[in-house]
């Protein structure tokens, strides 16, 4: 007769969340932040944030609309308020997703070493993962003080169509889906008449339609 074994099994957490913080100090959180134009928003963000967040874990993944972008012309953008209409529509059923207003509520022009000290001076037990493309990997040696931001995140590199997934800096590359789409596509493809139905979300079509976005 062999011996038995013993199962135990713990219905209750052996010591509560409350009491582990005060014994190890505070539990660090992991957080995502995808930082964009999102003019507008489209299947290639929700689909990379989705692919990051659940591939390393991370309790959140923040949706983080810029005031103005740093490196671009902003004439052609719409009113924030809109950008920022649309995106909520488009995570509003995904637990995983959040919005972060940090930049808009900050306004002028969205560096990201200006949002990333703040952000960890309100919460200096988080880490944040910066998701970013390719084609933003390959230009982030342009960002201000891009040094001093690889001390504040880690950067998480998506792989995106045209640009080598490669970078003199240190890039967590994240296998998601390649998906060819941009903000630039969708725009052109309204005023050009072509449809957009399934690379946006439905909600965010129906917004587009609605105010008329994007026809000049
Ligand atoms: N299809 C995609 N695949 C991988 N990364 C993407 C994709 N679309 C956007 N990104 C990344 O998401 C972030 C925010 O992008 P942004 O809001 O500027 O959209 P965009 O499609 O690049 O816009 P535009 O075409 O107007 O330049 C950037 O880091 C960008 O590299
Ligand atoms: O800080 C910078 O110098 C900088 C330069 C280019 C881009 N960024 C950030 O990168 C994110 C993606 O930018 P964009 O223009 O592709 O939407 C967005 O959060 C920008 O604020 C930041």
């Amino acid at each position: 007769m062999g011996s038995k074994s013993k199962t135990t099994t713990l219905t209750q957490p052996v010591i509560t969340e409350e009491v582990s913080e005060q014994i190890l100090g505070p539990r660090r959180k992991q957080i995502g932040i995808l930082g964009g134009t999102f003019n507008p928003v489209h299947i290639g963000h929700l689909i990379m944030a989705e692919a990051v967040g659940t591939t390393l874990g991370l309790q959140k993944v923040l949706f983080m609309p810029d005031n103005q972008p740093p490196h671009v012309d902003h004439k052609d953008a719409i009113p924030v308020g809109k950008r920022v209409t649309m995106l909520q529509a488009a995570i509003h059923d995904n637990p995983l997703f959040d919005l972060e207003l940090a930049e808009v509520k900050r306004g002028g022009v969205s560096y990201t070493i200006d949002t990333m000290r703040a952000l960890k001076k309100a919460h200096p037990d988080t880490d944040y993962y910066f998701i970013i493309g390719a084609d933003m990997v390959a230009y982030l040696p342009k960002w201000r003080d891009v040094d001093k931001l690889l001390k504040l995140v880690h950067f998480v590199g998506v792989k995106r169509r045209g640009f080598a997934p490669a970078s003199p800096y240190p890039i967590t590359w994240v296998d998601a889906p390649l998906i060819d789409v941009s903000s630039s596509e969708i725009r052109t493809r309204v005023q050009t008449g072509q449809s957009i139905r399934y690379l946006v979300p439905d909600c965010v079509r129906a917004y587009i339609e609605k105010e008329g976005l994007y026809r000049e």
